[in-house]
């Protein structure tokens, strides 16, 4: 298979479509992003790159963010990570809130706005949240084997001046004592993790520990057991579009995770970690245009989970 081609292909093919969707505006900072770009990456299990299109542009990855602060916070915690988040899909919007007063401020996943926040709160432990942030940092960097990537501090103002959902469910969840340090310090946490910009080339290669059972093929170390591996692509397959989840794993049928940014993360298991870009949204706000790319690439390699 000559997956430079096949990615060539996919850009071209998308070229007319470019600036389909909507840019998420409710974060001011992401309504300057110009929506006509497109990008796209794959790092395969043998340590091959291919991309083509805005590859090397950093973007805002803001919730597939997630994916790795979920990952650094089981490896502090582990399994009792669960009593405080749930793991089944919501069926509602990343930034819901109301089943989280049936549910008594347990978030029905890590993935989810308020999961999110909750996982922040464990990361913290023990810890200024400026040492979280450096540790998530070192993390992200380590995974993508490249030091250049940093937080975005104009995206992470520019939520914190207006992240009025976020506060209201770190407020809410501390009301039931699901959250143990100040809402402003995790909250400073989770908007910084949100703000981290990177390329879907590095994105790529972040991800490609899910892809490769836990390890990282081209470094030669474990990152997680697989056994975790396999559990965090089970949570990003069912939870990882929000109420977008059940679709996207009818098109495409691989683990993914979005972000408003217009990001995604798809891993095909055994194969590939795939990074794809494209600032404008769907209704339920994942990237257009990076879905319908990653439709066409599944089908094409015959890499979704239920089958070629
Ligand atoms: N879906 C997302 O990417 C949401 C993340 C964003 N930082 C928020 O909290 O609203």
């Amino acid at each position: 298979m000559d997956l430079q081609a096949l990615l060539d292909g996919i850009v071209a093919e998308l070229a007319e479509r470019r600036g389909e969707g909507k840019v998420a505006d409710y974060i001011p900072q992401l309504a300057k992003v110009d929506p006509h770009q497109f990008g796209i990456a794959v790092t395969t299990v043998d340590g091959k790159v291919y991309e083509a299109g805005d590859a090397a542009v950093p973007f805002s990855i803001q919730s597939i963010s997630k994916v790795f602060m979920l990952t650094l916070a089981l490896g502090k915690v582990g399994e009792a990570l669960w009593r405080r988040v749930g793991r089944e899909p919501s069926g509602t919007a990343f930034n819901s809130i109301v089943q989280l007063e049936h549910e008594h401020g347990i978030p029905r996943n890590p993935f989810i706005n308020a999961g999110a926040i909750v996982v922040c709160d464990l990361v913290l432990a023990g810890y200024k949240p400026k040492e979280a942030i450096g540790e998530f940092l070192r993390f992200v960097r380590s995974l993508a084997d490249d030091d250049t990537i940093t937080i975005d501090k104009a995206v992470a103002q520019s939520e914190t001046a207006t992240g009025y959902r976020n506060y209201a469910l770190a407020n809410f969840m501390r009301s039931f004592n699901n959250l143990q340090h100040d809402v402003d310090h995790v909250l400073g946490v989770y908007f910084h993790q949100c703000a981290l910009a990177m390329t879907c080339r590095q994105l790529s290669r972040a991800g490609l520990f899910l892809a490769a059972r836990g390890a990282d093929p081209i470094g030669g170390y474990s990152v997680v057991s697989e056994k975790r591996a396999r559990r965090i692509n089970a949570l990003m397959l069912t939870c990882g579009h929000y109420d977008g989840s059940g679709d996207f794993a009818f098109h495409v049928g691989l683990p993914g995770k979005s972000g408003v940014g217009g990001g995604i993360m798809a891993i095909a298991p055994g194969k590939a970690s795939i990074a794809v870009w494209s600032p404008g949204l769907n209704k339920v706000g994942n990237s257009a245009l990076g879905t319908v790319a990653l439709e066409m690439l599944a089908s094409r390699t015959g890499w979704s989970v239920f089958g070629a």
